[in-house]
């Protein structure tokens, strides 16, 4: 469970997340929308401790994400390119990361077994740095990346941006067959509403860093934020 209270964030004078709460339980699919500058990455960040709110604190299973590090092994993320070691390969990023989290060569190999079709026979063995990748298939391995060793919670921004047709509906499989197979809980921030209302259970709408809608209606969610953002 996650549990955001009262975070705040300002920078200078400009307050760009002023949320008062949000309760994430298990295995929820909560999706996070909102224009440009909304808060979304903002959130994420402050999530993941990349960045301290000026107040307020969020909790994952208890644990307050900005004092302790235990949560860490159980949370899975991809925000952007900056969390690829982009001098290596993509088959060198994934052995790097097996060590890290002390899977079997087999581990590995069925983990990369679930994305085959994703990567579309681009990302491995083709001795190319990630550095050098398009930015679809960047974040490619980015997800497949933050899905490794098992985590409980995986939070993505903006996954379907800079995917081909085909790999959007892949990704969105690959989602939903992760979510029933592992019960892992998804954050995921979008601008693609067909995308995130197909697939999420729950959609949190932020404006200038509020929340403005909640909605946990799956047949009422699309025309909502349909209605929002055509103003
Ligand atoms: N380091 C910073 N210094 C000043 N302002 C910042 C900083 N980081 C973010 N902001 C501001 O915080 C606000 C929220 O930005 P954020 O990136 O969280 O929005 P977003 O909803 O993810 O937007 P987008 O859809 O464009 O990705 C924006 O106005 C942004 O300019």
């Amino acid at each position: 469970m996650i549990s955001v209270q009262n975070i705040k964030k300002q920078y200078k004078e400009a307050v760009v997340l002023d949320v008062e709460s949000i309760e994430i339980p298990k295995s929820e699919c909560f999706g996070l929308v909102g224009n440009n500058g909304a808060g979304k990455t903002t959130l994420f960040r402050i999530m993941l401790d990349l960045v301290r709110a000026t107040s307020g604190e969020v909790l994952i299973d208890g644990q307050n994400v900005s004092k302790t590090e235990e949560w860490k092994s159980r949370v899975g993320a991809y925000l952007d390119e900056h969390m690829l070691l982009s001098y290596l390969t993509p088959d060198e990023y994934f052995e790097t990361l097996r060590k890290i989290y002390r899977l079997s060569e087999e581990d590995l190999r069925l983990h990369l077994e679930n994305f085959k079709d994703l990567f579309n026979d681009e990302i491995l063995g083709k001795k190319k740095y990630i550095r050098d990748l398009s930015k679809g298939n960047l974040k490619k391995v980015g997800i497949a990346a933050a899905l490794m060793g098992n985590p409980e919670v995986v939070l993505l921004d903006e996954p379907f941006e800079n995917l081909d047709p085909s790999s959007q509906i892949r990704l969105k499989k690959l989602i939903l067959h992760e979510k029933e197979r592992s019960q892992v809980t998804f954050l995921i921030s979008s601008h693609d509403l067909n995308h995130v209302t197909e697939i999420c259970d729950r959609i949190v709408l932020l404006e200038k860093g509020k929340v403005i809608k909640d909605l946990k209606e799956k047949e009422l969610m699309m025309s909502e934020l349909d209605s929002y953002f055509t103003g």
